[in-house]
């Protein structure tokens, strides 16, 4: 990779084009230019109307926002080997890449940003059809809003017979029109309609599980249901989307637009952030809502931290992470016990940990270690996520997979996808899982799935929905 000045747009391109005339093939270029400030919602909106296929990626500390708009290049895999296979993609764009950049920032250049499904062997392909296994998106126009500054890349596959400029132009277009100055004005859904899908079918399923359990045959599994919206106009996606960057603090707001699809969410769960080799994966489950009074908040929190089963459920997350931490990397860290995180509509049982990265590892090595945690799988991995895949009757498409981002210097960092929707125009499905253990009680991880909706039927227009 060659890292030089930003210098006009055409020149870039004059000189790709040589080199891939030279070379007889499609040559990668990224342009990274520091700008004013711009509102990444605006950014988004704006977007729309040079490709529908965007991406949006908050981090839950809040320190790093990123707007990707169209596709310069797109990494997919099909298989079970999907985290290496996208890992090799990823390595050979890189080699034929040229980089303009002064700044080397984190989440700026040649970025990655998109997600995993849960389960590449589920057979189902509805409503995900528009979500494969794995795709990650290096955006055409990618907006970087980091440590208080805002950078533009621009990034484009330059093939031997593209006309120069052409391309130029149609770039220089497409950035002007982005940074334009505007209002993002969209309003929240009206929901004509929504059903849950089978809750009796669900809680004997949960009664089943821990039947199951206590035969033996597994520790732990997380069983989620679903919960289908219609609207009564198509759903203006950036108005959620900034609705609930607005009420979700400490969570990461995503959102993934593919073939007019969108899968939105706010979830609180880190799977894995390596920055420069410094490892931080989180274990968290273990759930009670928030309290109405503050002390009632108190008494909910220290309920749940010393709630047996709750602390079963979160001991099994603790203890695979460790492992599969502890595979890859030295020095690694986790407290004695949990802490709690808490969230707008619930609070959850807390456990970083931390490690430095071993030489020759990736965050996709992590990530395939890691995925899925007891959090979302359960505990055997293997046995409970083909308890899934038999019992449950949703088909979990990207919810509950791992969605996030990685840059050409090996930073990244991914979350699992839950507290999140599917829409598609006029309708939505929301899912919503919990970790079953042997004390689980069905009406009770009803109710908590119920809560863990609350989050996304606030900005899609369920402000008055009550469990
Ligand atoms: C599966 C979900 O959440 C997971 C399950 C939790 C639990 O059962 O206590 C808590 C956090 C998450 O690990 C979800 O929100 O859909
Ligand atoms: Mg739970």
């Amino acid at each position: 990779m060659l890292h030089t000045k930003a210098p006009q747009i055409e020149e870039v391109v004059g000189e790709a084009l040589q080199k891939a005339h030279h070379l007889g093939e499609p040559l990668f270029i990224s342009i990274v230019e520091h700008i004013d400030d711009q509102d990444p919602f605006q950014f988004f909106e704006t977007g729309q109307h040079i490709d529908q296929h965007r991406s949006f990626w908050q981090s839950a500390e809040n320190d790093l926002t990123m707007v990707g708009i169209g596709k310069a290049s797109q990494l997919y895999a099909k298989s079970k080997q999907r985290f290496r296979e996208v890992q090799s993609l990823w390595t050979q764009l890189q080699e034929n890449a040229m980089v303009h950049d002064d700044y080397n920032k984190k989440g700026t250049g040649m970025v990655a940003l998109g997600g995993f499904s849960f389960d590449p062997e589920q057979k189902e392909d509805t409503p995900w059809e528009s979500f494969p296994d794995s795709q990650l998106t290096i955006p055409a126009f990618l907006l970087t809003k980091v440590e208080g500054e805002t950078y533009l890349t621009i990034n484009a596959l330059i093939f031997p017979e593209d006309h120069q400029q052409q391309i130029a132009n149609q770039i220089q277009n497409h950035r002007d029109s982005l940074l334009k100055k505007g209002e993002v004005t969209g309003s929240l859904p009206v929901i004509e309609q929504t059903f849950e899908v089978a809750p009796e079918a669900w809680k004997e399923s949960v009664k089943k599980a821990t039947e199951d359990i206590t035969a033996g045959l597994m520790e732990k599994v997380v069983l989620a249901r679903e919960l289908r919206i219609t609207f009564k106009e198509n759903v203006q996606i950036t108005a959620v989307l900034k609705a609930l960057a607005d009420t979700q603090p400490n969570s990461y707001i995503f959102c993934y637009e593919s073939e007019g699809d969108h899968f939105i969410g706010a979830t609180p769960e880190r799977l894995a952030k390596v920055e420069e080799r410094e490892l931080v994966s989180t274990c968290l489950a273990g759930t009670v809502p928030r309290g109405r009074t503050e002390e009632e908040d108190f008494k909910l929190g220290e309920e749940l931290l010393g709630d047996p089963k709750n602390r079963q459920e979160h001991q099994f997350v603790v203890e695979m992470i460790k492992e599969a931490v502890e595979a890859c990397s030295s020095q690694v860290e986790v407290p004695n016990g949990p802490v709690l995180y808490p969230l707008r509509n619930l609070q959850h049982l807390y456990t970083p940990v931390k490690a430095v990265l071993d030489q020759g590892y990736t965050l996709l090595d992590v990530i395939e270690k890691l995925h899925p945690t007891p959090a979302l799988g359960g505990m055997p991995q293997q046995v409970s996520v083909e308890y899934i895949r038999t019992h449950e009757t949703l088909n979990r498409g990207w919810y509950a997979g791992p969605i996030g981002w990685f840059d050409a210097q090996d930073n990244g960092e991914f979350a699992v996808a839950i507290r999140s929707a599917l829409i598609q125009q006029k309708e939505a499905s929301l899912f919503a899982g919990c970790g079953v253990v042997e004390d689980s009680d069905p009406e009770a991880e009803f109710a908590e799935t119920a809560v863990k909706l609350k989050p996304m039927m606030n900005v899609l227009g369920g402000s008055e929905w009550d469990m």
